[in-house]
Formats: structure tokens, C-alpha cells, sequence
């Protein structure tokens, strides 16, 4: 079985590995570089999303041999005059199934703020706020943002775990409506 996922992204490969290892999933993990069909900064949790199911759409397509694809996306959105980090998983399989989730969110200091409503992605505002190269590919502006203690990588982590635990409570549906027919 192939897990197919819309990225070639260290820090989302990484989560996926991640999931995979601590469920025993007996899988092999391929990237894809498709297209989100959004913008590269999506400003609103609604294009956030928008664009993981893009991505896990597009892998299906991308290759037959995927048998579940994975689409995750990060963007801001603005929240009560704050503007929050947001970001989105998508699962979708060959029967048409395809689940939803989102992660922690937090809101943006200021900086980072300007940076991105200049039209700027937040990737390379977060690299210079930090003073470091390819934030997004590392620990994410999520990372930077905790210190440490909470990843990108472990940020979809979480996403993905709820994906894995949606995708497993829909198949048990399905058996149970199948039994009592
Ligand atoms: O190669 P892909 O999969 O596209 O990975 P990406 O790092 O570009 O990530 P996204 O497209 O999902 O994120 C959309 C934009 O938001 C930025 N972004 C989102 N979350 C981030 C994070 O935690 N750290 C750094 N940049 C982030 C990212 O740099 C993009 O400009
Ligand atoms: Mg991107």
C-alpha cells in the first residue's frame, strides 16, 4: 500500500513518517510535488483547507498507484483582530472519502503580521525574524514561536492523528451499518 502525500516538504514528509511509525502502518510514503490551487500564502482557514484537499485530490490523480493521499496546508487567518497561524490536513481515498482536520492555531506577533499582509509568504518572514534559513522546512514559525517545544512537523502530526482516528471511525461505521442490515 502506497501513501501518497501533496508535498516534498521535510518538516510534512516528517509527520507522516511520524504517523506511520507510531500506528505500524505497513506502508510505503511518497511525496508529490502538486499544485494547492490556492494562493501561496492562503489568508483564511476556508483557502487554507481548500488547498489540502487540492493536494490530496491531486495526488490521487498524480499517480494509480496511491491508495490514500495526504494534503496539508499552512496559512493565516484572522480571528477577533488577531491574525492566527492556521493549518489544514485532507485524507482522500479511492471510494471518494475525503476527511478533514485542523491544527493548534496561534496568533501571529506583530512582525510577522506586517510581513505577510505586505503580500510577503510567511515562510520567508518567519526566516528573517529568526534569523534562520528555511523555518518551513524546519521547525516552522510554530517552532519558533514555542521555543521549540511544539514543531511543524508535530503540529501535523497532531492533524494527521485525527485524520488517521477519522478515517478508522468511518470504516467501523460502515461495517457496523453493513452488520445490522
Ligand atoms: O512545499 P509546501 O508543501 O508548499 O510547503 P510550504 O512550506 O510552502 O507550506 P504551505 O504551502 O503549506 O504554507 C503556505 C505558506 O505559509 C507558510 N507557512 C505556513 N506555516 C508555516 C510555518 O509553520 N512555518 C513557516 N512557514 C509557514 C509557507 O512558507 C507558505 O508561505
Ligand atoms: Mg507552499
Amino acid at each position: 500500500m502506497i501513501i501518497g502525500v501533496g508535498t516534498k516538504n521535510p518538516a510534512k514528509l516528517d509527520a507522516v513518517k511520524r504517523l506511520v511509525a507510531s500506528e505500524n502502518i505497513d506502508v510505503m510514503i511518497r511525496g508529490y510535488d502538486v499544485p494547492s490551487g490556492i494562493s501561496a500564502m492562503p489568508m483564511s482557514d476556508a483557502e487554507t483547507r481548500q488547498g489540502a484537499m487540492n493536494r490530496a485530490r491531486a495526488v490521487l490523480d498524480a499517480d494509480p498507484e496511491v491508495t490514500v493521499a495526504i494534503g496539508m496546508e499552512g496559512g493565516a487567518s484572522r480571528f477577533e483582530g488577531d491574525m492566527l497561524l492556521c493549518n489544514w490536513g485532507a485524507l482522500a481515498d479511492r471510494n471518494g472519502q475525503l476527511l478533514t482536520a485542523a491544527g493548534a492555531r496561534i496568533p501571529l506577533p506583530a512582525p510577522l503580521v506586517a510581513g505577510i499582509q505586505a503580500g510577503r509568504e510567511l515562510g520567508d518572514v518567519a526566516d528573517e525574524y529568526a534569523h534562520q534559513h528555511d523555518v518551513r522546512a524546519n521547525g516552522g514559525t510554530i517552532g519558533i514561536l514555542t521555543e521549540g517545544r511544539v514543531s511543524r512537523s508535530t503540529m501535523f502530526l497532531h492533524i494527521l492523528q485525527l485524520l488517521y482516528g477519522l478515517y478508522l471511525h468511518q470504516d467501523n461505521e460502515r461495517h457496523d451499518a453493513k452488520a445490522n442490515r
